[in-house]
């Protein structure tokens, strides 16, 4: 079984970094995958009926923070392992379907001028499949030339960037003072979450991304 709950790291942040004015002009976004690009929330709950037909489940409507394996874990003792078990099990990230919108709003954020866009992605520690598989759904739906894009990381802190639209509410690591700022992107375990200003939200991939881009423009 593979190691649960958040990275280890300080935990704290500060306010983001130079941003574009430190990059010759040229924005850089980070896009998270799962959650934002890849629809890991409905491809578990898919999956794991499959897999577990007499567990109880968590419908997509009731589902609350950031860790599944934490929340059905609650429903019954055991289900931690067994939701675990289930993003552990080949084809699992793979077969997950593309978030509504987002490949149209991937290539067309490519396609911006100085915009350099990458896929900032955490693999699970089991690695038989998973980051192999990250990159087959890369190359799956957004062709060969974006394998170039992507980062692997499990700590986003250490990546340097203006933007990161990421589904995860609170991002920590080792560094306490990334260079990016955050948008969370709406997701079925963070719709109720109320943010403090100055932070931000983009509901769906059919809402203005582009003027949160252009707000962190020169
Ligand atoms: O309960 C959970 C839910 C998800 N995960 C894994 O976390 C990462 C999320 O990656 P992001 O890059 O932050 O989207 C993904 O690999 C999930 O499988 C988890 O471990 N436990
Ligand atoms: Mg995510």
């Amino acid at each position: 079984m593979a190691a649960e709950g958040p990275p280890r790291g300080a935990g704290g942040r500060g306010g983001p970094g130079p941003g574009a004015r430190g990059r010759a002009g040229r924005l850089r976004v980070l896009l998270d995958m799962d959650g934002v690009l890849a629809d890991f929330e409905a491809g578990f709950l898919h999956r794991y009926r499959r897999m577990f037909p007499a567990e109880p489940c968590v419908p997509l409507s009731d589902r609350r923070g950031f860790w599944v394996s934490a929340q059905y874990e609650s429903l019954k003792p055991g289900l931690c392992e067994k939701a675990i078990s289930v993003w552990e099990s080949k084809n699992f990230f793979i077969e997950l379907d593309p978030i509504p919108g987002a490949v149209k709003a991937v290539k067309e954020m490519t396609s911006l001028k100085n915009t350099d866009v990458f896929i900032c992605t955490s693999p699970i520690p089991k690695f038989d499949h998973c980051p192999y598989e990250k990159y087959a759904w890369v190359e799956k739906h957004l062709g060969k030339e974006f394998l170039e894009q992507i980062v692997l990381t499990r700590d986003k802190t250490l990546i340097s960037a203006d933007l990161l639209i990421d589904d995860k509410v609170d991002i920590s690591g080792v560094e306490p003072n990334p260079t990016w700022e955050h948008i969370l992107f709406s997701a079925c375990h963070n719709k109720h979450v109320e943010l403090t200003t100055p932070r931000m939200r983009l509901g769906s991939w059919a809402d203005d991304w582009k003027a949160i881009l252009d707000s962190r423009r020169q």
